[in-house]
């Protein structure tokens, strides 16, 4: 088979996810495979503008599946926003011959991938790596159920010391603009209430109503959690005691929930995810993502990718709210 490109990179872009190993493992994987030179460009966008790129083969990928992290390293680079950034970075891919990039990364990412496609012209494919699971193309980002589990875990040990004292704990979990995490983590932890960026909120009755039917209940030791992009938990906290005379404890859970060695989901998601971005460059695609929709693999332009909503599920709102004791509306 004929292939559109000869020889590629791969970067990690925005904030880690535990995953990204796994399919920049894939990546190399099959685009050796497939007799596609692969080329690793370190600390993201800013290694495709300095020229910060490695070679990576079988055994630089050995073993990488279960490492957290990225190997790579990741950058949030602002001189990749300007066009003259870009341009540093297209001359780096002349010099080393790079004709395909695949960024793993969020929105952000994809932003920059397609300026730089639109602008230089080279070839380029996204991948879905972020804890926040806010990216509207697809079901699922790779990193998400791990970042799931790891604050499960820290929330049902912080629960056996708050059952101890019978007291409210107020938790603070990830998600810069998006409660999926906070959503997912919150049913999963059986909380007494769950804050979130999409739905507006009625502190009486989405956390004062929700504490007071556990205590009626029987129930003394209480857990709230809070997205991050719903603003200060100290503050939620502070109302918390306004409102009830209880006495809350604050956790921020914070980058905790980025590292530790990936999950067999994200382990997997990331490998699928990784072959096909390569078979999508192969076949001369470009400016395209890679995407699980519908229990499917499947790509999407990436224009029509970042113009896509994602909403909340509604239907795990729904079902929150039923088990806080949240009124039906
Ligand atoms: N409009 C844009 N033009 C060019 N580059 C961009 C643009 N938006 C983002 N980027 C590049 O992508 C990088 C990563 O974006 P961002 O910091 O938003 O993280 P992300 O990929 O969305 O990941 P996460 O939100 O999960 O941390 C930015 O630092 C920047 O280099
Ligand atoms: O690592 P940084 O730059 O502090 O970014 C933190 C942000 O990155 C994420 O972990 C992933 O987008 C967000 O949930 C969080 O708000
Ligand atoms: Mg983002």
């Amino acid at each position: 088979m004929h292939n559109a490109v000869k020889r590629i990179g791969v970067l990690t872009s925005g904030g880690d996810a535990p995953g990204m190993n796994a399919a920049i493992r894939s990546v190399v994987r099959t685009a050796m495979h497939m007799g596609i030179e692969c080329l690793g460009v370190r600390r993201g966008f800013n290694g495709l503008i300095t020229g910060d790129i490695i070679p990576m083969d079988f055994v630089q990928t050995s073993g990488l599946i279960a490492h957290g992290g990225t190997t790579l390293f990741t950058a949030r680079s602002e001189e990749f926003r300007t066009e003259e950034g870009r341009r540093k970075a297209a001359a780096t891919c002349k010099l080393f011959g790079l004709d395909g990039i695949v960024g793993i990364g969020g929105d952000g990412t994809y932003r920059g991938l397609m300026e730089f496609c639109n602008q230089e012209g080279v070839a380029v494919v996204g991948m879905p790596g972020t804890i926040d699971n806010d990216i509207a193309c697809t079901d699922y980002t790779i990193g998400y159920d791990t970042a799931c589990n790891t604050a499960l875990d820290s929330i049902d040990k912080l629960k056996d010391t708050m059952q101890s004292h019978e007291r409210c704990s107020v938790v603070e979990v990830m998600g810069r603009h998006a409660g999926h995490l906070a959503l997912y983590v919150g049913m999963a932890c059986g909380a007494t209430a769950v804050l979130i960026p999409e739905k507006e909120i009625d502190f009486e009755r989405d956390v004062v109503e929700p504490i007071r039917a556990a205590r009626l209940g029987g129930r003394t030791h209480f857990m709230v959690i809070v997205a991050e992009g719903v603003g200060s938990s100290y503050d939620v906290a502070a109302k918390i005691r306004d409102a009830t005379g209880l006495d809350p404890r604050v956790t921020v859970l914070g980058h905790v929930q980025r590292g530790g060695s990936p999950s067999a989901r994200d382990r997997m998601v990331a490998t699928y995810m990784g072959y096909n971005a390569v078979h999508l460059l192969a076949q001369g695609k470009s400016n395209r993502v890679v995407a699980y929709k519908d229990g499917e693999y499947v790509d999407f332009d990436i224009n029509e990718a970042l113009a896509m909503r994602k909403g909340i599920d509604e239907n795990a709102y729904r079902v929150l709210r039923a088990l806080t004791g949240v009124a039906a509306e």
